[in-house]
């Protein structure tokens, strides 16, 4: 039986000419948790995070959103329900930052609460002094943060966080892809704080990571895809052992307990003569 806050991914296989990207993939993602797909280069976790937001759609199989098949969503409605971090994105027209931002709010179509989402969106990804700057003259990680301020102006509750609501983010959807490239470890811990707190607020987040480590800190729930299987998928003391991690991402580990931190760090063991 569905969970009306559950993306459920039945049979999905994704083909691009006789290639397949993605084969069998079985899954559930829960609002209210943080989901990581891990993989190496080519396994196919943009391609799964593109099918999860409808810019893909499966060449077979089937993908619910809620209770609703992804496919019978239009793209209107799921624009104010999921957001979208492509892992990718040139800046290739001149506009404030002030203004790109407000793009995503005014998805919402409110249009009186666009200039208070903005705001509020710009304070959280700590961009509020590049408000006039124009966004081609901006450095690599500042348009990363612009960018996620507009993908959370989507997605970002009408009424006010401090309101009697203790989940003003349920029924919303986050996907990320690779949000910690470019961005400086300040903002990842920033931001890192931020996923989890909305998260508990009801929000479902999906990113894809390389960062084991972040990955263990920040994950309810990790699964890892292989030459476009899925491979393993548990919680991060399931699925992120040094025996799993040298056979589903082919990377040799050592876990080391520090005191004072929850998880084991996962320290790569670098192999040279
Ligand atoms: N349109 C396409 N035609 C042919 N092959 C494609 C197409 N799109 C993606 N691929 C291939 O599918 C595989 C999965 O791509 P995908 O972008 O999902 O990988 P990824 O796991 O996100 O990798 P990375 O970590 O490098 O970002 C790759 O080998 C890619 O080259």
């Amino acid at each position: 039986m569905l969970q009306i806050s559950e993306i459920l991914c039945q049979n999905v296989n994704y083909k691009v000419q006789s290639k397949l990207l993605l084969e069998e993939i079985n899954s559930t993602f829960n609002s209210g948790e943080i989901s990581v797909i891990l993989g190496k280069n080519g396994a196919g976790k943009s391609t799964w995070l593109s099918l999860l937001s409808k810019e893909l759609t499966p060449s077979s199989g089937q993908i619910f959103l809620q209770d609703t098949e992804l496919d019978s969503c239009s793209f209107a409605e799921l624009a104010m329900q999921r957001a979208v971090l492509p892992q990718l994105q040139n800046m290739v027209f001149s506009l404030k930052v002030q203004q790109l931002v407000k793009l995503g709010a005014e998805v919402q179509q409110q249009p009186s609460n666009a200039n208070l989402i903005t705001q509020a969106t710009m304070q959280v990804c700590d961009i509020e002094h590049l408000a006039e700057r124009d966004v081609v003259t901006l450095s690599g990680g500042e348009q990363k943060r612009v960018q996620l301020a507009r993908v959370l102006a989507q997605i970002w509750p009408l009424e006010p966080l401090q309101a009697n609501q203790t989940k003003p983010f349920s029924g919303k959807w986050l996907f990320l892809d690779e949000w910690t490239s470019s961005l400086d470890l300040h903002h990842q811990q920033l931001l890192s704080s931020c996923f989890k707190r909305w998260a508990q607020q009801g929000l479902g987040v999906v990113m894809v990571l390389h960062d084991l480590n972040l990955t263990s800190q920040l994950a309810d729930k990790v699964k890892i895809l292989k030459a476009g299987k899925l491979v393993s998928e548990g919680s991060t003391e399931e699925v992120l052992t040094p025996e799993n991690i040298l056979h589903t991402l082919d990377l040799k580990t050592l876990a080391v307990d520090i005191y004072g931190i929850k998880q084991p760090m996962i320290l790569p063991v670098l192999e040279y003569e």
